[in-house]
């Protein structure tokens, strides 16, 4: 077996210059635990071993421009094939050959995705949660805290076979640049002494994100892997928010409120509309750990109502049909309700949507004063969890005449009791005025 850049193809063998890596540190040697210390306990990581991504002999270069091989031509399906990017050795694609294809045309790959300067965080121990985010200066509330692009992406129904799953992963791993390889090395393995999905395998289940593509509307999430962004630790009230943005084909990550010097930054992993016990065991089958979060450790009878309110959040959710605002027979003081527990639960994420729900009951209720005012939060909420920059948000802009950066700047110079209400009254009082038009063409226009 040759080691980096070497496979055959057809017989002859196709050598591949490795491309420059960019903004990543090269970091030569790969010294990583077998498995991470037992949990609390920081100073007993196992003996640290080597880790080598080979193209392995079943690999074969199935085009050279765009760059893609058959990760183990033994595989019955068709759908093991690696896209490496041949501008950034920093990235590589599974997926089946069409979607492949599909991935090389796409012109973003090409621009480069720089980090915001002078990053607002340290990597660090977080005690038996292992390495954590840990904000370095107050960080406000809507701030862009992390923007990278994936160092790995992989169609996240593959199937490969248990014996070939080795190869297929190290081979497709060793396209990377080696500081890429050495991320992805260094990335945690929490998989337990009783689990045999294998070291690569851990890496991925323990940290893998989601990437929806809307080039790809029918295909489930990518599952991908960063450098930074998978270090955020997982906790039942977070507060930042893990989006990905398709247009620049990066992670992203908002902070959702305040957060100050010295605090962790953290995301969720799992659905947070449910009750303790519904999280805890998702958690602990899909990442393998047991939260202890502040919202896990509340006592009994804070306990209860905590559950007691994300599980009404949740029904709520669970009515609403797809491409529905509201479920049927939904009332505006209920959804009003539920934002307020949602903000008291710490779930910025559900009350932005309870917010958008309650302003369509509002419109439909023609009750034009709650509608404003439900409409800025909902603006609120939606710059804090995708910034300024998203479709979301230009989305909501719209619907008041206003861009992106008009609606941020006046956000910005005010707060929900000082904001300028004009700007959007003008425009509501003007549609309220189109709608009784049309149910009575008689009235004047002005
Ligand atoms: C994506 S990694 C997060 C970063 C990781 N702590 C590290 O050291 O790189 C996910 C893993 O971190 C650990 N983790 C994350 N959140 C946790 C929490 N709230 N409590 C305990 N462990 C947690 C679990 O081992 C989980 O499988």
């Amino acid at each position: 077996m040759k080691r980096g850049f070497l496979t055959k193809a057809n017989g002859r063998i196709a050598q591949r210059k490795p491309p420059s890596v960019g903004q990543l540190p090269t970091n030569a040697q790969v010294q990583i635990p077998e498995k991470d210390a037992p949990a609390g306990d920081e100073s007993m990581s196992a003996q640290p071993r080597e880790l080598e991504f080979h193209f392995s002999e079943v690999c074969r270069l199935y085009s050279e421009n765009p760059y893609i091989i058959v990760a183990d031509y033994r595989l019955s399906s068709s759908s093991c094939f690696l896209y490496l990017p041949s501008e950034n050795a920093g990235m590589v694609f599974i997926d089946s050959l069409d979607s492949v294809q599909a991935i090389s045309t796409w012109q973003v790959l090409k621009e480069p995705c720089r980090p915001p300067p002078d990053l607002p965080f340290v990597i660090r121990s977080s005690g038996a949660k292992g390495l954590g985010m840990f904000a370095t200066r107050p960080i406000a509330r809507g701030a862009l805290i992390m923007r990278e692009r994936p160092v790995y992406a992989s169609h996240p129904t593959l199937s490969v076979g248990s014996d070939q799953k080795h190869s297929f992963y190290t081979s497709a791993l060793a396209g990377l640049a080696p500081a890429t390889q050495a991320v992805i090395a260094s990335l945690r393995n929490a998989q337990p002494v009783t689990s045999d999905v294998g070291h690569i395998r851990g890496i991925l289940i323990t940290n893998a994100l989601g990437a929806k593509i809307p080039q790809m509307p029918d295909a489930p999430p990518f599952a991908v892997l960063f450098e930074h962004l998978c270090r955020a630790n997982h906790d039942c009230a977070p507060n930042a928010h893990y989006g990905f943005c398709s247009e620049s084909f990066s992670g992203r990550l908002f902070a959702v409120r305040s957060i100050a010097e010295g605090e962790e930054i953290t995301i969720g992993y799992t659905d947070l509309t449910t009750k303790r016990a519904a999280r805890r065991e998702h958690l602990e089958a899909k990442f393998w750990f047991v939260c202890e979060c502040a919202t896990c450790s509340l006592p009994p009878a804070h306990l209860v109502e905590s559950d007691a309110r994300r599980e009404a959040i949740g029904k709520y959710f669970a009515l609403m049909k797809k491409g529905e605002r509201y479920p049927q027979g939904a009332s505006l003081d209920q959804v009003k309700e539920l934002i307020i527990w949602a903000e008291e639960e710490g779930l910025v994420e559900a009350a932005s949507i309870l917010c958008i729900s309650a302003l369509r009951l509002a419109q439909r209720d023609d009750n034009y004063s709650e509608e404003l005012k439900l409409m800025v939060s909902a603006m609120n909420y939606i710059r804090a969890i995708e910034g300024n920059e998203s479709l979301g948000f230009a989305t909501l802009a719209a619907r008041v005449g206003l861009s992106a950066e008009q609606l941020a700047a006046i956000l910005d110079n005010g707060t929900p009791e000082t904001y300028d209400y004009g700007h959007f009254e003008g425009l509501l009082a003007s549609r309220a005025r189109g709608k009784a038009m049309s149910s009575n063409p008689k009235l004047p226009g002005n």
